[in-house]
């Protein structure tokens, strides 16, 4: 295949056994895109990759390559370049016969090897390297020949597999703009694999989430972090640091209050938001609060600094606000326990308390020159706009006016 492929996959469903790697995912990868894979280990990242390809047979559901189904497509004409995590190359070839090596395995009239090898050297920067072999390169180094080797076939599809895992971090983020920009230039339509939060909000055109085997969210990455559909997706896109906190909704005649079990936060009369969080009267909420500026808002959390991180340029704030943290998605669930209440309220549920006393933290951002001390008592304001709120399905509750 040549120029720009449009990559479709329908009620994609792979499983091993008992166990579902890819579960009923439908996915659109528009030609000369970069998509972004994101979602923690064992989510089902690889083999998502892998039945896109066609290398993968599904146990259910299609994969189109310009609406023509993959597994028609012989292996060899899909113009699919891989790149993996281990960079796999021959050790006793040097980078340029390495580079070189598809095209002189490929079968038919042997092209011009030497000059595509310096031309695509060059465009992965390692144009200098071409006499060396592999164990006398970085990491970095070692992932562009690869990413050379990969390209030199001209692919109309690049797939790439947690390539920098192996890359120290100072190589990694030069790499990430360049991988980039070399998809960009060679046109190519482009999946990449990570679980690596920064890469793919820095990287992708649109981000595809992916936990369990399930997709939870696809869109471009502000969208998906400004507006998550999922418990998961806002816990697993937070930066710097995201609190979960555990929460009950009360409502009474026209007004609606979080309880967070050490105090409670009532939404302004008259906001549009109360009609809407009424509906969940008496259940059970998580808030994912991203980290907050200090500054005064509608709502205000109080709460005591319990230690503070030095970022350079600003400080980062841990304020206890007496919450119960939601346990961490992926441990397993603990036994109920029941909190005695201590806000007026007192009709909240049995959390699922971790060991120890609640210390639900929120992460406050506080200027340098502000400074903050431990143990010092913060009033931190909360805006509506903050409420990101999630049913106890992880479902996003969403509000009409938000
Ligand atoms: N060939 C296989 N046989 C049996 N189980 C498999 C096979 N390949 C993958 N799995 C299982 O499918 C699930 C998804 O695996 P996959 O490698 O796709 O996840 P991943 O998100 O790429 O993980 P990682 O980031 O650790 O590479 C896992 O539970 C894994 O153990």
């Amino acid at each position: 295949m040549v120029g720009m492929v449009s990559i479709v996959a329908r009620e994609l469903t792979k499983t091993f056994g008992d166990v579902v790697a890819v579960q009923g995912i439908d996915l659109t990868v528009t030609p000369g895109e970069f998509l972004v894979v994101l979602g923690p280990t064992g989510c089902g990242k690889s083999t998502l990759l892998r039945l896109l390809a066609g290398f993968e047979e599904p146990t259910s559901g299609t994969v189109l390559f310009d609406g023509v189904p993959v597994t028609e497509i012989d292996p060899r004409k899909r113009g699919i370049a891989m790149v993996f995590q281990n960079y796999a190359l021959y050790p006793h070839l040097t980078v340029a016969q390495n580079i070189g090596f598809p095209l002189r395995a490929a079968p038919g009239p042997a092209p011009d090897i030497a000059a595509r090898v310096s031309d695509v050297a060059r465009t992965v920067g390692i144009a200098d390297l071409l006499s060396r072999y592999p164990e006398h390169l970085s990491g970095g180094q070692q992932q562009r020949v690869a990413m050379a080797r990969a390209l030199i076939r001209h692919p109309a599809v690049f797939l790439l597999d947690e390539p920098l895992s192996n890359v120290d971090a100072s190589a990694r983020a030069a790499l990430r703009g360049e991988i980039v920009a070399l998809a960009r230039r060679l046109a190519v339509t482009t999946i990449y694999v990570t679980h690596d939060q920064t890469e793919a909000m820095s990287m992708a055109d649109r981000i595809a989430v992916l936990r369990l085997g399930v997709l939870h969210q696809v869109g471009p990455p502000v969208d998906v972090y400004a507006d998550p559909d999922t418990l998961f997706v806002a816990a697993f896109l937070g930066m710097p640091r995201t609190s979960l906190l555990e929460a009950a909704v009360y409502a009474e005649a026209g007004r609606v209050v979080l309880d967070l079990g050490s105090q409670v936060l009532e939404l302004p009369a008259g906001d549009p938001r109360t009609e809407r969080l009424a509906e969940h009267h008496t259940e059970r909420v998580t808030w994912v609060l991203r980290a907050l500026p200090l500054e005064a808002r509608d709502m205000t959390l109080r709460g005591t600094v319990r230690s503070v991180e030095n970022l350079g340029h600003e400080l980062l704030a841990h304020v206890d606000v007496g919450g119960v943290p939601s346990t961490r998605l992926d441990a397993p669930a603990p036994a109920l326990r029941s909190v005695a209440a201590s806000t007026s309220y007192g009709f909240y549920p049995a959390y699922d308390l971790v060991d120890g006393p609640p210390t639900g933290e929120v992460m406050v951002r506080v200027p340098v020159s502000a400074g903050v001390r431990i143990g010092a008592e913060l009033d931190v304001g909360v805006g509506a706009a903050d409420l990101l709120l999630f049913d106890r399905a992880g479902r996003r509750i969403r509000f009409a006016a938000a």
